[in-house]
């Protein structure tokens, strides 16, 4: 059993502090690493992968610390957001030269097996160049199996796939999975980590902000006020009578809208339809204006506070 530990680690570039005080353990099936674009991802998954040394703490393998130990590299894979993969090569070269890098005894017969693992067999013969994003993606991947590493790390390995190649890889990760190898990818988008990760790990701004499963991370996100915008024909008017009702905390009018603090959505959206029919208001526009993944996960860092 591989679990990948990461304990009280902190990383910072000079004066930016990438991750703050973040400890985790990752084990064996599908974790998912979920955080917003420059919250940290990047950074955990390069010190799990032993290519950047923490600041502090210790990042290990099986009790091991992986910076520079040679034998933690030999049962980790990485795939890298990057796409800088030797365009002039053809598939089975890249991967190949991989396992050749790994010092693999049959470098060739393990680049064919890691190739198949991916479907990737009729292509292998192209240039790089020639790939689409998915297939890009795919090869990568083969290149990071070639050794057989019982640790799978995956930086956005979605970004820029279309339905039917997301698809694909969410087997090939769930496969991965189950067969007991320990798979991390990072997402900043929560559905898309749901669907293939049993265990998420949420991380903003540098610092861990929750853990759990799905359905716990999606309560945490959704238990809290959201703030909606409306357009009526008469703000006013329905201003007051949505604050009559508890399924609102407050309501702010000003030249352009109303600006209507939400504490139970589901009775809100029954509401506004019927309140609007009976108060004879035309409504132009009703829609959350924090949903954005930003100020959802500060919501959840905030509540952790
Ligand atoms: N080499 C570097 N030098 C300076 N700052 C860096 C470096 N790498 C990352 N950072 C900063 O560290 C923070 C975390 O970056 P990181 O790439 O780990 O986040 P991320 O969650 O992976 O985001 P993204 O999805 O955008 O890649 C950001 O503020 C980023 O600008």
């Amino acid at each position: 059993m591989s679990l990948v530990r990461i304990a009280k680690v902190s990383r910072w570039y000079g004066n930016v502090v990438a991750v703050n005080d973040v400890s985790m353990s990752i084990g064996p099936g599908v974790t998912g690493l979920l955080g917003p674009n420059g919250a940290g991802k990047s950074t955990l998954i390069t010190m799990m992968a032993g290519f950047l040394p923490p600041s502090t703490g210790s990042v290990t393998l099986d009790d091991v610390p992986i910076w520079r130990n040679e034998r933690a590299y030999a049962q980790i894979g990485l795939v890298p957001e990057t796409e800088a993969v030797y365009d002039t090569l053809s598939g089975a070269d890249f991967v190949r030269a991989n396992a050749e890098l790994h010092g693999l005894a049959n470098a060739g017969a393990a680049a064919a097996t890691a190739i198949a693992t991916v479907a990737m067999e009729e292509a292998a013969g192209r240039r790089i160049a020639t790939y689409s994003k998915g297939m890009k993606q795919r090869i990568k991947m083969a290149a990071a199996l070639v050794h057989e590493p019982s640790v799978l790390l995956l930086d956005e390995p979605f970004n820029g796939m279309d339905p039917r190649q997301r698809l694909h890889l969410m087997e090939l990760l769930r496969k991965m999975g189950a067969e007991g190898r320990t798979v991390l990818f990072s997402s900043h988008i929560l559905e898309e980590v749901q669907q293939v990760a049993t265990h998420i790990e949420v991380v903003v701004s540098g610092r861990h902000a929750a853990s759990g499963d799905y359905r716990a991370i999606r309560t945490l996100m959704t238990d809290r006020p959201v703030l909606y915008r409306m357009r009526t024909s008469d703000d006013r008017r329905i201003a007051a009578a949505l604050i009559g009702d508890p399924c609102t905390t407050g309501a702010d009018l000003d030249a352009e809208a109303l600006h209507v603090q939400v504490a139970d959505f589901e009775r809100f959206s029954k509401l506004v339809p019927g309140l609007a029919r009976e108060l004879g208001i035309r409504l132009h526009e009703v829609s959350p204006t924090d949903e954005s993944l930003e100020s959802v996960f500060s919501y959840l860092v905030g509540g952790k506070r």
